[in-house]
């Protein structure tokens, strides 16, 4: 069971992303002050792209040693290395790009055009692989720091869609076929590897996502809404703005500014 689960509401989408932002930022330097480096696996999205640009824009961006961050995906959209919709290409334009990464710890999932072609089961076993060789000891991950999540109007997360077989997973990298956001072929981390994460944290905005978190929030079974199952080690958060926040109950928002 999660030790902390809390829902904070800001007032609107770009304040939302501002507030995420620091949130990361302080993270990362948190984790590096305990533990040498930090860990973070990022997702795709509009909102999470939203979060990467005002990462790239903080005054704090240099208080983070990028050159000890392991960078790791929770899913990517099986296109060609380089294409714009890659979660990868988006997080490169928004943010690694433009911090001094070590090249060797940023991990990003296969393309359809690299070492497996253009089959995502390979690509899929080809990261399960490369996350059990950073792992330590006979683990099967390495330590996460921190998951980012967007949430879909479906209740997905990462590419962790309603009743599709990656929800019944219990491997940790399942290769995603019939996806119903497109594209429809994608790897993703299942939920049982990103439950691993020390903290977990589900970033929404919008009208559109408030049914499916009213039902994640309230309990909904983890095949049925995705986001429902995910719980982080030590931390989960649902970070919001006011419209995708609008069906929980009031006294499931920790904070609301
Ligand atoms: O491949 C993707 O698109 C993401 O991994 C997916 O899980 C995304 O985070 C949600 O669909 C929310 O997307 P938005 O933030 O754009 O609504």
């Amino acid at each position: 069971m999660s030790a902390e689960h809390a829902v904070i509401v800001h007032a609107d989408a770009d304040l939302l992303a501002e507030a995420v932002a620091a949130r990361l930022t302080v993270k990362l330097i948190d984790a590096q002050s305990a533990r040498g480096s930090a860990s973070v696996v990022l997702t795709g999205g509009r909102v999470a792209a939203a979060v990467y640009r005002a990462v790239a824009a903080s005054p704090a961006l240099g208080a983070v040693d990028w050159s000890r961050v392991d960078v790791w995906w929770g899913d990517e959209r099986f296109l060609p290395a380089g294409h714009p919709d890659r979660n990868e290409t988006q997080a490169r334009q928004a943010l690694l790009d433009l911090v001094p990464l070590d090249p060797a710890r940023v991990r990003p999932m296969a393309p359809s055009d690299g070492p497996d072609g253009d089959d995502p089961e390979a690509a899929a076993a080809r990261y399960a692989a490369q996350l059990a060789r950073v792992a330590e000891g006979s683990a099967d991950l390495p330590y996460f720091d921190l998951v980012l999540l967007g949430v879909g109007e479906d209740g997905h997360v990462a590419s962790v869609f309603p009743e599709q077989p990656a929800a019944y997973e219990t491997r940790p990298v399942a290769a995603v076929r019939g996806a119903p956001k497109p594209p429809p072929v994608r790897i993703t981390l299942t939920l049982p590897a990103i439950n691993t994460a020390d903290e977990v944290w589900l970033i929404a905005t919008g009208p559109g996502k408030a049914a499916a978190i009213g039902m994640a929030v309230s309990g909904a079974g983890a095949v049925q809404v995705p986001a429902g199952g995910v719980e982080g080690v030590g931390r989960t958060l649902w970070l919001l703005d006011r419209a995708a926040a609008a069906q929980l109950p009031a006294k499931a928002v920790s904070l609301r500014s």
